[in-house]
């Protein structure tokens, strides 16, 4: 049944934002491109937006907006991807009233164009736009308007950063981007990057690779 498949593919996080009120957040994980998607709604008004949605796992992120009962209004991207097709183009057929979403400065194709410092609403809540250039010069990071979240793309992930050996990526911007636009934010700030590496190779030779008992 695809209620067992979400709970399976979701995990549901922090409750509150920061400022007190009840924010409805649910991370999805796409696994052969290591994609987090987050899903974001105010439990008020049921609007809801979506960041880095994947293609494949597009039919399962329109279902859980609909058994949660949210109203999609945008699919947004933090960048142009290069790891895989964005989830963006079929939610807004599969959802009526969802518009794309992606940063003027990536150059793509979207419903909006978005600036930095410009504001997502979506009921009682906003995200700021960030320009967070430097894996892509498009690359943006979304702030919740209280500041306790921030969702980085690949600009910061978990231990590291984007590479920025291709798609016109730069180092050093990355390097002013991250200091200036996201280590900027409060300590207690939560980070939610768009890509979970999970190193399973050295882990495993650390142990001496895999080991089977002798026949
Ligand atoms: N290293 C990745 C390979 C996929 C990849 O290049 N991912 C990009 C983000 S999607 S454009 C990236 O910046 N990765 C960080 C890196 O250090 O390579 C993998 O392990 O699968
Ligand atoms: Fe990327």
């Amino acid at each position: 049944m695809a209620g067992s498949v979400l709970r399976g593919a979701e995990r549901q996080l922090s409750q509150l934002s920061g400022s007190g009120v009840p924010i409805l957040l649910r991370q999805m994980f796409e696994p052969k491109s290591c994609t987090y998607s987050y899903l974001l709604g105010d439990r008020e008004s049921r609007e809801a937006i979506l960041i880095d949605p994947v293609l494949e796992t597009a039919p399962r992120d329109a279902q859980l907006v609909k058994e949660l009962g949210l109203r999609l209004l945008y699919a947004v991207n933090t960048h142009c991807h290069a790891d895989h097709i964005t989830g963006s183009g079929l939610l807004r057929s599969l959802l009526p009233g969802c518009q794309s979403v992606i940063s003027r400065l990536s150059g793509a194709q979207a419903d909006l164009h978005i600036e930095d410092g410009d504001s997502i609403h979506f009921g009682r809540f906003a995200l700021e736009t960030r320009a967070s250039p430097g894996h892509t010069p498009g690359c943006v990071t979304f702030v919740l308007n209280d500041h306790s979240m921030a969702f980085t793309g690949d600009a910061l992930l978990i231990r590291g950063c984007g590479r920025t050996d291709f798609q016109q990526g730069c180092a050093k911007t990355l390097y002013h981007s991250v200091h200036e636009k996201i280590f900027t934010l409060p300590g207690d700030c939560l980070i939610y990057p768009a890509h979970d590496y999970r190193d399973f190779a050295v882990p495993a030779n650390m142990r001496c690779g895999i080991q089977t008992p002798p026949s």
